[in-house]
């Protein structure tokens, strides 16, 4: 197995009496697309702000490529590169002064420069704008170069914090690919989403909600907890009182409206789909169609999320919405 080159240890963050990070632990291996999913104000960008010792720990300890995260960020810093959320960048100068530029702010050598520069051009597919101005790049455009600036000094692992948001589904694979490519290169991601679809491209994932991980594997282990048969599917005329009985029901743990059907968690993997048909009818409903699905990461997410509430007994405290 791969060596682990990000290591949280119960990391813990809190902003007076409010906990944003929440004891999360979790390992990260060396060329692994390590997805951190979670909805906004969840506690990502917190968790990356420790791990990049911006920010110190309340409680526990990280350690990245096999340095105190806290205490040993001078080893750690030329051997890692992070595209923030609010990156910016100099809109009058063009995409390669750009790269010149940070290239010579982080210290490298001129000649590495120059075999450097035009590599990352050809590679992140920024030749052809190579003399255009910043500030005439559209978003996706922008997002590549602030990778390419992060990329300079060939770090060993990229944090990416919301890499795509705001950007349209075309560019945003794009950039996807690039990071495929990446990790195809030995390049660990750690990257931060609350897109399901990106999700589902990482090598392994942690599901952050109100600052605790709620779990975490790959996302084929993420859908088998389900169960060996998955999750029922659900349509019935009216589709709101079918959801209703459901919901009553002793026989889920989770049931959720998705589109035009309900999925449904069942609490026992030996259910019969045919008795929960049989009791729509009786209940009166109409048009009913029961059957067994694989669960999308989304409806993990959903259940999982709602499992942790009811052991909480709390209502959740993120407004903000997985797409
Ligand atoms: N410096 C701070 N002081 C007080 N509260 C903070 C501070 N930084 C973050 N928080 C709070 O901690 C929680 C987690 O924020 P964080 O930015 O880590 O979430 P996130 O998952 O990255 O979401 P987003 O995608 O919106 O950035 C939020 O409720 C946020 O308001």
């Amino acid at each position: 197995m791969a060596e682990v080159v990000v290591r949280a240890e119960g990391l813990t963050r809190r902003f007076g009496a409010f906990t944003a990070v929440d004891h999360v632990s979790f390992e990260v291996r060396r060329g692994e697309i390590f997805g951190f999913l979670g909805p906004n104000g969840a506690g990502k960008t917190t968790t990356i702000r420790m791990l990049l010792g911006l920010l110190e720990p309340t409680e526990g300890r990280a350690w990245v490529l096999g340095h105190d995260a806290t205490r040993e960020t001078a080893r750690i810093r030329p051997r890692i590169g992070y595209v923030s959320q609010r990156f910016s960048l100099y809109p009058d100068l063009s995409v390669e002064e750009t790269l010149r530029f940070y290239g010579a702010a982080y210290g490298l050598p001129a000649q590495r420069l120059r075999e450097r520069i035009p590599m990352l051009l050809e590679r992140l597919d920024l030749a052809g704008q190579s003399r255009r101005l910043v500030r005439h790049l559209a978003g996706g455009w922008r997002q590549r170069m602030a990778l390419a600036v992060a990329l300079l000094h060939e770090p060993e692992i990229m944090f990416l914090d919301e890499p795509t948001a705001g950007m349209d589904p075309l560019a945003r694979r794009e950039i996807w690919a690039l990071l495929y490519q990446l990790a195809e290169r030995g390049v660990t991601i750690f990257v931060t989403t609350h897109y399901m679809d990106e999700a589902e491209q990482c090598s392994r994932l942690a599901l952050i909600h109100n600052g605790r991980l709620l779990a975490q594997g790959t996302p084929f282990e993420l859908k088998e907890r389900a169960g060996p048969k998955g999750i029922v599917a659900i349509s019935a005329t009216p589709l709101e009182r079918a959801f209703l009985l459901l919901r009553d029901w002793p026989f889920f743990q989770h049931v959720a409206f998705h589109g035009a059907r309900i999925h449904a968690y069942p609490r026992d993997p030996g259910l019969s789909i045919e008795e929960i048909r049989r009791r729509l009818e009786e209940a009166g409903l109409e048009e009913i169609s029961v059957e067994w699905i694989r669960p999308s990461l989304e409806d993990v997410f959903l259940w999982l999320v709602d499992q942790a509430a009811q052991e909480a007994e709390l209502p959740s405290r993120s407004g903000g919405a997985l797409r």
